[in-house]
């Protein structure tokens, strides 16, 4: 399609590569202003306030300045596009209603500022985004129409798909996003790991998950942050990023909306897996907005051998 990404004679950027996915211009509408909206939520987390917002969100966390800025910049984008129906937030406790006719529409779900806690420790922080065509945000993942990221590291970078392949766009000079890897794929298996939660907590099957992956020479590599730790496990094409069920919490932490399902897009999209031990991230019936489930998400082969191990059929 084209020569080497990053080498091209004319910068390839967002919207022009959208406009070669064949997708509808409403959808390359949204897409290209929840670009144009990270913009600001860089701003904000590069000179913002690292302070708390006094206010908490609907899993009762104390959320930042940062948080409630990022959320308000990324709703009010959304809601000007005028092609965006329904809003739902991580750091919003209801669904919120852009607009009531639904036909040609789409709604988004995201996490405006993923690992805000990171920022006051200059840690790598992320936006996840997750696109349906129509008013309901309550749909299984399988039905996304889109998703992508934005992470906000040493370097800024936009990773994307409409269900054609997962693309990456870097922030150049010139705050333009332009293409630098096409049809990002992944290995069936990987040599990093990336295990969230208290170990102390982890059951007797995930203990033993992460002893064969440690046996077997795999690298510990974990920031705290999802988007970077997921982004390291998608660009290498290898390794599996799990937050698992915990004891005392079974359903782990991250959140199915606006973390799982956009992420499981993408990485089933490269080739990989994500699963929550037992079905498919992208086939579970969300039951509310604040839902979560354990995950365990990245190369296929991984994926596949932490079911085996929690559902004891390790030989
Ligand atoms: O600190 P823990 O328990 O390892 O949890 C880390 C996880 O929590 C998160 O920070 C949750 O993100 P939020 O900042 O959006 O709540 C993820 O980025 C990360 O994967
Ligand atoms: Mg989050
Ligand atoms: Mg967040």
């Amino acid at each position: 399609m084209y020569s080497e990404p990053g080498k091209t004679k004319f910068q390839i950027d967002l919207r022009r590569h959208l406009r070669e996915q064949d997708i509808c211009e409403n959808l390359i509408h949204v897409i290209c202003e929840i670009a144009e909206a990270c913009k600001y939520v860089i701003n904000a987390v590069r000179t913002g306030d690292l302070g708390v917002a006094g206010t908490s969100n609907l899993y009762g966390e104390e959320q930042l300045a940062l948080d409630v800025l990022s959320d308000r910049i990324l709703k009010k984008r959304l809601i000007h596009t005028g092609v965006v129906c329904n809003i739902a937030s991580e750091e919003m406790d209801e669904i919120y209603q852009a607009q009531a006719a639904a036909d040609g529409l789409y709604s988004v779900a995201y996490d405006p500022l993923d690992g805000s806690s990171l920022v006051d420790v200059n840690l790598a922080v992320g936006t996840i985004v997750s696109i349906y065509k129509g008013s309901d945000l309550l749909q299984p993942g399988r039905n996304q129409v889109a998703a992508m990221y934005v992470l906000y590291g040493p370097r800024v970078s936009l990773v994307y798909s409409v269900g054609k392949g997962v693309y990456e766009f870097t922030l150049n000079q010139l705050m333009e996003f332009t293409l630098t890897r096409e049809n990002v794929t992944m290995k069936p298996a990987g040599d990093i790991y990336s295990p969230g939660g208290l170990r102390n907590k982890y059951t007797p099957e995930n203990e033993k998950f992460i002893r064969f992956l440690e046996d077997k020479g795999c690298k510990l590599r974990y920031s705290g942050g999802f988007v970077p730790d997921i982004n390291q496990v998608l660009m290498k094409g290898k390794g599996i990023f799990m937050y698992p069920a915990l004891q005392g919490s079974p359903k782990g932490k991250l959140r199915l909306l606006f973390e799982l399902n956009p992420m499981a897009y993408l990485i089933e999209q490269a080739g990989g897996a994500a699963s929550n031990g037992v079905i498919d991230i992208l086939d579970i019936q969300p039951e509310s907005l604040d839902h979560r489930a354990p995950v365990y998400i990245g190369c296929r082969d991984d994926v596949e051998k932490a079911k085996d191990f929690l559902n004891n059929k390790v030989k």
